[in-house]
C-alpha cells in the first residue's frame, strides 16, 4: 500500500541541532513523515540517527530547531511529554519487565485503576479489565501468544518486540517510532514483526523505521530518511531509489 503524496505531514522537524561538547550529532537536521506512512531513517554509524529520534521522542531536548505536530510547535521536555502527544517510541532494549506477564508488560506504567477506597494503590489495579484489553490489543494485531499471563521472559525475541510493538501501537495516536526493530531476530522472527510493522501503518499511524538492513528497508517503507553526517541528505520515495543509490548517498560515495 503507498501513501498519497498530498497525505499531511504529521510530524516535522527543522533546523534540529545537538552538539556534545566538540562532537555535532544534530547539524540542522530536517525530519517529515507523512500520515500513514511507513519512513526508514537510515545512515551510516554517528549520521546522528539515534540522535534524531531521541529529540522526537523527548529523550534529549535539541540546542536549536522546531518541531510540528500536526504543524503546531511542540516542545517535549520528557519522553512523557511526546507519549502524550501521541508519539511512541520501541527502543532496543524494548522497556520490557521480563518477569511481568504480558498483559502487566502492555499496560506498565500506565495501569488501569478501579476506583475505591484509599489504600495501596496496588489494590486497585483492574487486572481482568487489562487482562482482557490486552489480549484484545494483541489479537488485532495479530501477535499470537498462549496465554496473555505468561511472563515475558518466557517469550521468544520476535514475540517480545511484538509485544513492544504492539504497546506503542495501542496507545500511539499519530506516530510510532521504532528503533532497529529486527536487529536481533532471525529470519522467521524478523517476517513476523515486518507484517506486524505494516498492520501498524494500516491502522492510520505512521511508522518511523530505523534500520541498517537494507532489503527491510525497501521491503516496507514508502519514503527513506537519509541521514548523514548529522544531517538530512535525502528524502526520496522507495520506488525512486536503488538499494545501491541509497547506500552511495548514505557513504558519501557514488553509484
Ligand atoms: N550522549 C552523547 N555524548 C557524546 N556524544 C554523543 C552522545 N550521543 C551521541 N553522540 C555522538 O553523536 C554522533 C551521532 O550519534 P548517534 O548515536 O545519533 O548516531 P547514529 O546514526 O544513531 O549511530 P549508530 O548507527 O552507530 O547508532 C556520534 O558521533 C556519537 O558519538
Amino acid at each position: 500500500m503507498s501513501v498519497p503524496r498530498d497525505a499531511a505531514t504529521v510530524l516535522q522537524a527543522r533546523g534540529l541541532t545537538k552538539q556534545y561538547g566538540q562532537v555535532v550529532a544534530l547539524d540542522q537536521a530536517d525530519f517529515d513523515v507523512r500520515a500513514g506512512e511507513i519512513l526508514a531513517v537510515i545512515g551510516d554509524n554517528g549520521a546522528g540517527k539515534s540522535s534524531l529520534i531521541k529529540a522526537l521522542s523527548g529523550a534529549m531536548r535539541p540546542d536549536a530547531g522546531e518541531i510540528r505536530l500536526d504543524g503546531t510547535p511542540v516542545v517535549f521536555a520528557s519522553p512523557s511529554d511526546a507519549r502524550r502527544a501521541g508519539i511512541e517510541t520501541v527502543y532496543q532494549d524494548l522497556a520490557l519487565a521480563p518477569a511481568m506477564s504480558i498483559a502487566e508488560n502492555l499496560f506498565l506504567g500506565r495501569e488501569l485503576r478501579r476506583g475505591g477506597a484509599l489504600g495501596s494503590v496496588f489494590r486497585w489495579l483492574d487486572r481482568p479489565r487489562m487482562q482482557r484489553e490486552a489480549a484484545d490489543a494483541l489479537q488485532a494485531l495479530g501477535v499470537n501468544v498462549r496465554s496473555i499471563t505468561q511472563t515475558v521472559e518466557t517469550l521468544s525475541g520476535g514475540q517480545r518486540q511484538g509485544i513492544a510493538v504492539a504497546r506503542s501501537a495501542a496507545f500511539a495516536r499519530h506516530v510510532v517510532i521504532l528503533d532497529e526493530p529486527t536487529a536481533a531476530l532471525g529470519v522467521r522472527e524478523s517476517g513476523m514483526v515486518l507484517d506486524l510493522i505494516q498492520r501498524v501503518r494500516d491502522r492510520g499511524l505512521s511508522v518511523v523505521l530505523i534500520s541498517h538492513n537494507m532489503p527491510h528497508v525497501f521491503q516496507l517503507a514508502d519514503r527513506i530518511h537519509i541521514q548523514r553526517l548529522g544531517r538530512r541528505a535525502a528524502l526520496v520515495d522507495t520506488k525512486d531509489i536503488s538499494m545501491a543509490e541509497a547506500v552511495a548517498i548514505m557513504t558519501g560515495g557514488t553509484a
